[in-house]
Parts: structure tokens; C-alpha cells; sequence
């Protein structure tokens, strides 16, 4: 048998969430190992939240299994987690201290110490804190007990860049001590600072590995004109996946003809040029082709089926 810090922190075998008809999650296979730092990227609904719950043995599966920490969720083993939800855990109506001695208590550890960023907010209400210091908060709190497996289910989502940068600095110490860490994000920048990305869609894994296995061969268009806000009008009203990063204007998964022919009818000059696509741009590809299996009623694509296995 192996030794417990060789197994994965966190583990789901064809794991299926469902909510009456309505599949959630669908025969997900995953893991996230000791030290390592694991992105769970997806559309808002894709089953990420849904997906985390179940690793931490909150929600029932439908169908397949789960581990955690090399077997199934019960309570010792959740001693070993820490997690950190969308809504921060952390009681509202009651003070950051307040909040910590009851975490102590749970856990059975000492009040962990506060830097001095958190310190002035000792005896504050938290919600009456900023969102930034609440989400180090909650962070203190989910790692006070030092879990060997943390779960973080969007941790950075509102905060400044500054307060980013902070969280995701305690989450290289964690990943550095040997934690796993599951973590969803919305900013792609977050996204490129794992080690590896699972990326869902429509409840599916449709595809995992690295920032440059998971974008693969997909291109996008680079749109270059003086009117980009014109352009993002005419090519949006048209259907087509476009994306205004600041000025610029970015088309996934369209062919060059069309875009120009579009823009052209919309009386614009423009340069399109064919480029490699972002991660971004990649997700925005795989959900609308989720969205046309699902109006189509298709099975998963072939490449998705190997996903699901992998
Ligand atoms: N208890 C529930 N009952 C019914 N449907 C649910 C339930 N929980 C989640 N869902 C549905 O399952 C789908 C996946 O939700 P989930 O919260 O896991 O998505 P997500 O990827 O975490 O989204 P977000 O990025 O917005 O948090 C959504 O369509 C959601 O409405």
C-alpha cells in the first residue's frame, strides 16, 4: 500500500452529479497530487462548484467515486482539507477573531496568528471587512488546522490585483509544503500560474494538462481597426465568438473569410490575421461547442470521450 503523502490529495473516478434530468457533472476523472497546483476552468454552470462538493464529500455523487486523501470522504479525512467556498465560510455577524476561536475550536488547534494586513481587523465584523482581507481571512482559516489538501472554489474572485497576488503567494507556500491544491479561477492571468488545468464544460471534462495542451492547435482572429467598437458590434450581432480585450478585438473559431466578409457589409476596414488562441479563447470554443451537442442532442466528441477517460 502506498504511504498516505504518496496518494492523490484528491481523486474523482467517472464521478456524475445529477439534479432530476438535469446532469451537473458527467463521468469526470480527475486528481490533483501532493504539491501540485491544479486550475478547474469553465463557464459560469459548467459543474465546478458542484464537482469541488463532491470531493469534499458535501453532496452525494450520482454515480462514481470519490477520494480523498486515499479514500472516501468521511469526517477524519475532511480534517485534512481545507476548503474555501464561493461565499467564504466565515460568519458575517461575528468578528474575525470570533470567526478563528470557532475554527480553533472545530479543529482543536491553536488561534492562528494574523499578519498585519488582518490584524487591525482583530475585532471587526466581517462583513464589515473589505473583500479583500475577508478572502485572506478565509484563507487563514481553511489553512489554520494545515490541511494536506486544499480546495478553493473561485478564492480571488473581486479582489484587486494586489490582494491577488497575496492569495495566490499563499497558495505557492501551500503547494510548495506538499498540499494539493484544487483551484477554480476566472482570470485566465490565475490560470497560468497552475501547474495544470482541467477544463470543463457543460458538466464534461473536455480537456486537461497544460496551458499549451489544453489551447492545442485552436487559432483565433486578431482584428486590427481604428472603429473596434463598431467591429465588436457588427461581428457580435452576427453570432460570432467575439472578444474586446481593452481596444482590442479577438474572434475564436471563425474563419477569416467570414470575418471580413462581416465586416465588410458593416462598412469597416480592417486587418485579420489568423493567431494562436489564448486559454480564453480556447473555453469559449469548447462551450459553444457544448452548446451545439446539446441542441443537437449529439453525443460528446470524439476528443472529448478521451477526456473523460483521462
Ligand atoms: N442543488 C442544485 N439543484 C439543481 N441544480 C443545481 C444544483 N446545484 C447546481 N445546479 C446546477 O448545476 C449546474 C452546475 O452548477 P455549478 O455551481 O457546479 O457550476 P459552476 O461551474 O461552479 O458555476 P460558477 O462558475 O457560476 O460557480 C448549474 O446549471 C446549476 O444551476
Amino acid at each position: 500500500m502506498s504511504a498516505p503523502e504518496d496518494r492523490a490529495a484528491v481523486e474523482a473516478v467517472a464521478v456524475t452529479r445529477r439534479f432530476g434530468s438535469f446532469t451537473a457533472v458527467d463521468a469526470v476523472t480527475m486528481t490533483v497530487e501532493p504539491g501540485e497546483v491544479v486550475g478547474l476552468l469553465g463557464a459560469n454552470g459548467a459543474g465546478k462548484t458542484t464537482l469541488m462538493r463532491m470531493l469534499l464529500g458535501l453532496l452525494p455523487t450520482s454515480e462514481g467515486t470519490v477520494r480523498l486523501l486515499g479514500g472516501p470522504p468521511n469526517r477524519e479525512r475532511r480534517r485534512n482539507i481545507g476548503y474555501v467556498p464561493q461565499n467564504l465560510g466565515l460568519y458575517r455577524d461575528m468578528t474575525l477573531l470570533e470567526n478563528l476561536q470557532f475554527v480553533a475550536g472545530t479543529y482543536g488547534t491553536p488561534v492562528p496568528r494574523l499578519d498585519d494586513d488582518l490584524a487591525r481587523y482583530t475585532d471587526v465584523l466581517v462583513g464589515s471587512m473589505p473583500l479583500g482581507a475577508q478572502r485572506q481571512a478565509a484563507f487563514v482559516a481553511a489553512l489554520s488546522h494545515r490541511p494536506r489538501a486544499v480546495l478553493l472554489d473561485e478564492p480571488t474572485s473581486g479582489v484587486d490585483a494586489l490582494a491577488r497576488a497575496r492569495l495566490w503567494d499563499t497558495i505557492r507556500e501551500q503547494s510548495d509544503a506538499g498540499v494539493g491544491v484544487l483551484v477554480t479561477t476566472h482570470y485566465m492571468q490565475e490560470a497560468q500560474q497552475c501547474d495544470r488545468l482541467l477544463l470543463m464544460s457543460h458538466g464534461r471534462l473536455v480537456a486537461q494538462g497544460s496551458e499549451k495542451d489544453v489551447i492545442g492547435d485552436t487559432r483565433a482572429l486578431a482584428v486590427r481597426t481604428d472603429d473596434w467598437a463598431a467591429a465588436f458590434t457588427a461581428l457580435d450581432a452576427a453570432g460570432v465568438a467575439v472578444i474586446l480585450d481593452g481596444r482590442a478585438v479577438r474572434v475564436a473559431d471563425a474563419a477569416p473569410g467570414e470575418v471580413r466578409a462581416l465586416l465588410a457589409a458593416a462598412g469597416l476596414r480592417a486587418d485579420v490575421e489568423s493567431v494562436p488562441a489564448t486559454i480564453e479563447e480556447r473555453m469559449l470554443v469548447l462551450a459553444r461547442e457544448g452548446d451545439a451537442d446539446r441542441a443537437s442532442g449529439a453525443a460528446p466528441a470524439a476528443d472529448d470521450r478521451r477526456a473523460h477517460s483521462g
